[in-house]
């Protein structure tokens, strides 16, 4: 295939990506099941508020572990990225979760950024995809525990990319360049249609002068990163190890996210056998998790309840 039937592949894909595209054939809201037979994805992937009751009972006994995406889970995608701000009743029910259960927030977005977003103390934070993990914050915010940065060495690189593809696509209308300290995010929500492929022929030009970089595809978002062995799947095992609980079969990690990167983690936790997966989609799509919810008013749902029944139930001896 030649270059521009790359890019062409490329757009195609990223439409793929936006929620509000028309499938083409009916087919993808569907996937077969071991049987050979279609069922709808919701009875794949039911409403984790729907079968709360269900995953409670089957949570009974165990160590819950809760692992949040920020973008579209805890805050609304909004079309400026830097106005995706979490609401003060999302917070609330997050520092509820926190007193009850080891939290960290999973994103995509640089530490510092989601940190002050989120504005919590006593949580874990995995940036940049999960390349730059920090610990719980004391409530005098004097100290934040480094705990790992397996791509120190790609600084200087990203920092040089994020100047060269703020300058190379400037004259593209509504594009934007955001620095996340370890990786970059190339957003294209803001531009035309007209304007996709011009935008990704762009990134994919100065991904060739740069080869230890890799692409990956989020909602209406080009995103570089190093290419390390290190995803949100691989934060989250990180997490559960340092936790000391990696090894405990008492313990029940619940991811929830909304993104194609979140799709790392609902990978692990497949493989573990171990976990929950919820991927928060109005849409079906392929995804790892096992249950869904559909939006992050639901997410905050599902958070108060998990609360309320933390409360309920008595305290193991
Ligand atoms: O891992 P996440 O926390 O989900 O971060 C993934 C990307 O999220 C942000 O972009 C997305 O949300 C924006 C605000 O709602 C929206 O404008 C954009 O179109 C979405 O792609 C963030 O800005 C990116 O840097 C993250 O990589």
């Amino acid at each position: 295939m030649d270059g521009v039937g790359k890019i062409e592949r490329l757009v195609e894909s990223l439409r793929d990506l936006s929620p509000t595209r028309v499938r083409s054939s009916p087919s993808d809201d569907y996937v077969s099941n071991k049987d050979g037979k279609r069922s709808s994805w919701i009875a794949l992937h039911p409403s984790a508020l729907d079968t709360f009751d269900k995953i409670m009972n089957d949570a009974k006994g165990k160590e819950i572990v809760m692992f949040l995406d920020y973008d579209g889970t805890l805050s609304l995608i909004t079309e400026d990225p830097d106005r995706a701000y979490i609401t003060d009743e999302m917070r609330e029910v997050v520092k509820e979760v926190a007193k009850h259960f080891k939290t960290a927030i999973v994103s995509g977005r640089s530490t510092d950024k989601v940190q002050s977003f989120v504005k919590l103390t006593g949580i874990h934070y995995a940036g940049s995809h999960g390349m730059d993990i920090k610990g719980p914050t004391k409530a005098d915010k004097s100290t934040q525990q480094v705990m790992f940065q397996p791509a120190r060495d790609y600084l200087p690189m990203i920092d040089e990319v994020v100047k060269i593809l703020r300058e190379k696509t400037k004259s593209i209308p509504g594009a934007s360049v955001e620095h996340n300290k370890f990786c970059l995010s190339v957003h294209f929500r803001r531009v035309d249609e007209k304007g996709w492929a011009a935008l990704a022929e762009q990134v994919k030009l100065v991904l060739l002068e740069y080869p230890k970089l890799r692409m990956t595809q989020g909602r209406k978002v080009l995103e570089l990163r190093p290419s390390i062995k290190w995803d949100k799947g691989k934060a989250l095992e990180f997490l559960l190890n340092s936790l000391g609980i990696a090894e405990s079969k008492d313990v029940l990690p619940v991811y929830i996210g909304d993104d194609r990167t979140d799709e790392d983690a609902f990978k692990v936790l497949r493989e573990r056998g171990q976990g929950l997966g919820i991927v928060v989609s109005k849409t079906p799509k392929k995804t790892y998790a096992s249950y869904s919810l559909q939006d992050p008013s639901q997410v905050k749902e599902f958070l108060k309840r998990l609360v309320k029944w933390k409360k309920q139930t008595p305290v193991r001896t």
